[in-house]
């Protein structure tokens, strides 16, 4: 079976043309693309799960106190069994957090973007959610400058589209699996926005349904990153980047005891984007599939409803 590569970034500097062709290769074919020589520091990932753990940890009512119903869990907690993949029956088995953008209170996208919460029993949760944050919307912006060259755009594109990106870090607890049930740790599934960088795949569980309809594991080795194309990005580029489905199974066994734990980060465009078809993804063969305009504020809207998170 194919397998969705791993590619070192360091090459985007030494090997350009190369790098980039490879890159757009494994986007086209699969979605998807496993990112290693990243220079996200071993150091803060692992402190980042560290906090992230102590948070899961906290008994249920503590975690509650972070939870803000009617705002679609855009910030703080979103408890066990909310969320819901848009055709699935039975909700995820998972909580998590979100982590957003710190804008300045004077932003124009400041109605978009609420404020950060913190929680306060873990002190160092900030420092290190944080860093992981910026670390990786910063390896989000390499990552798009290659995409932008292969298909033809320049390599700063994306820049002025993505420096206020209503972007989201999303820490994950899947707890272990009790008893025989319906639900999976994540239903089938797209991502929303332009890109996503998930930390921490090095657990078993997720899968990529590939072209040929075949559901194909990807566990990274060491720290490689996985980096996937969202349905903003799809739409963008008319399909030429595909959003692949993918899923998050219950492992077997024993390890259906273990907990898992996920940290995607959701780099969305600015509110204010519009997601039309670029003219240079729209050709004779590959017409464009979109005739009305929508902007990515609006766009989410619709989708977070959709996943039963508004
Ligand atoms: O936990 C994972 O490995 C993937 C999570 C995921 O696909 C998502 O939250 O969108
Ligand atoms: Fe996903």
């Amino acid at each position: 079976m194919k397998n969705v590569p791993t590619l070192d970034i360091r090459r985007f500097d030494t090997d350009r043309d190369a790098f980039v062709a490879e890159l757009g290769a494994a986007y086209r074919e699969f979605g998807f693309c496993c990112i290693s020589g990243h220079g996200v520091t071993h150091e803060l990932i692992e402190n980042a799960y560290g906090v992230f753990q102590r948070f899961f940890a906290l008994p249920e009512d503590v975690k509650m106190k972070y939870h803000v119903p009617g705002t679609g869990g855009a910030r703080g907690y979103t408890p066990f069994k909310v969320e819901t993949a848009k055709d699935s029956q039975f909700p995820d088995l998972k909580e998590f957090w979100h982590i957003g953008r710190e804008i300045d209170p004077g932003s124009k996208f400041a109605d978009t973007m609420a404020p950060n919460l913190w929680p306060s029993e873990v002190p160092d949760f900030k420092q290190y959610g944080y860093a992981l944050y910026e670390a990786l919307d910063q390896l989000g912006a390499r990552v798009l400058r290659a995409l932008a060259l292969h298909i033809d755009l320049p390599e700063n594109y994306f820049e002025d589209k993505i420096d206020q990106g209503n972007s989201i870090l999303r820490p994950i607890h899947y707890p272990p699996i009790e008893g025989d049930v319906p639900n999976v740790r994540a239903g089938a599934h797209e991502d929303i926005n332009f890109i996503t960088l998930l930390v921490g795949a090095s657990a078993a569980g997720l899968e990529v349904f590939t072209r040929e309809g075949e559901w194909l594991p990807i566990t990274t080795t060491g720290d490689a990153i996985v980096v996937n194309i969202g349905d903003m990005l799809q739409r963008l580029t008319n399909h030429v980047y595909p959003s692949t489905t993918h899923r998050v199974v219950n492992p077997p066994g024993a390890d259906a005891s273990k907990p898992r734990y996920s940290v995607p980060f959701f780099l969305h465009p600015n509110p204010d984007v519009v997601l039309d078809p670029l003219p240079q993804c729209v050709s004779e063969d590959n017409p464009s599939r979109y005739d009305t305009s929508i902007t990515s504020h609006e766009y989410l809207q619709q989708r977070l409803r959709e996943i039963r998170l508004i």
